[in-house]
């Protein structure tokens, strides 16, 4: 049997939606192997973030030189890095096991507005990890962020990708889940010559806390099975929009999606 292995760097949410939990469900839904490095825990629900705990530089390098001697990664993907220093360290660890399917999810607030990277950080994102990547994964107001340009239209998006794509990146998809107008959800993809747009009906719901984890993890698994890039977000949109779709409805507050809902969609 060929066993596809991918990583996950990232934050722990205990409620499950966000962060590693999703990535690990979202790697087993697709029959990929989930590994972890935790770099920070979370305590959070679907109200909002309660605390944030980083762990210390040398754990979090710990735990990546772990999988890296032993298990190895097809893939990896970085999720919550929370401060410079460990996006630093990440970053010589990707290096150092030559990690060339790299999924950077440039996570950088939480829903409900409580920061999960210090700004000062932002730096060190474009500096040491972004030229690693294979693809960036942000939302509207993290390209925002990273660019330094207001977003409004679709050619700013595709602006932004460019302007993206020029601090190393390969692929840069730029999510339209914050794209408020419109009856359509459309995700850009931008190899550095083109542009393709993955599109799907806008679903009406509060329930979409680690929509973009739960994406970026769903493109990480692909990457690990050897999909190209492009094939790897189409599934990872419709991945996506199952889970959006199939609500659970549970906790009192922006709840999960539904990591289930794509194999019982399309394979059972
Ligand atoms: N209401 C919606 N209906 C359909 N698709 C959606 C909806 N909201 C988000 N999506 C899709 O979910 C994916 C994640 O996009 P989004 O922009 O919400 O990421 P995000 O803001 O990083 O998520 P989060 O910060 O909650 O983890 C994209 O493929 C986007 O098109
Ligand atoms: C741990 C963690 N990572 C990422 C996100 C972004 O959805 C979150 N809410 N929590």
């Amino acid at each position: 049997m060929n066993v596809y292995k991918a990583l996950t760097i990232a934050g722990s949410d205990s409620g499950g939606g966000a962060g590693i939990q999703a990535d690990l469900k979202t790697f087993q839904e697709l029959q990929v192997f989930g590994m972890s490095a935790i770099t920070a825990v979370t305590a959070q629900n679907t109200l909002g973030v309660q605390g944030v705990y980083p762990l210390p530089v040398e754990a979090i390098e710990k735990q990546i030189e772990s999988v890296g001697t032993d298990l190895g990664a097809d893939a990896v993907k970085t999720g919550m890095l929370f401060s410079a220093d460990i996006i630093q360290a990440v970053a010589n660890k990707v290096k150092q096991f030559g990690w060339s399917r790299l999924v950077v999810d440039p996570v950088m607030i939480a829903k409900g507005g409580a920061p999960l990277l210090q700004e000062e950080a932002v730096q060190a994102l474009k500096t040491y990890l972004l030229p690693l990547a294979m693809v960036v994964t942000p939302n509207i107001p993290e390209a925002e962020v990273l660019t330094g340009m207001t977003i409004h239209t679709l050619n700013d998006r595709r602006e932004a990708a460019k302007r993206l794509h020029d601090l190393g990146v390969q692929y840069v998809v730029i999510k339209g889940g914050h794209d408020d107008d419109g009856e359509e959800a459309v995700d850009l993809l931008y190899d550095g010559d083109e542009f393709s747009y993955f599109t799907s009906k806008r679903i009406e719901t509060k329930h979409t806390h680690g929509t973009g984890c739960t994406f970026a993890a769903a493109v990480t698994a692909e990457l690990a099975k050897g999909r190209t890039v492009k094939e790897a977000v189409e599934t990872a949109k419709a991945f996506i929009q199952a889970a959006i779709e199939e609500e659970l409805g549970i906790g009192h507050g922006h709840g999960p999606t539904n990591h289930w809902a794509y194999r019982r969609k399309f394979f059972e």
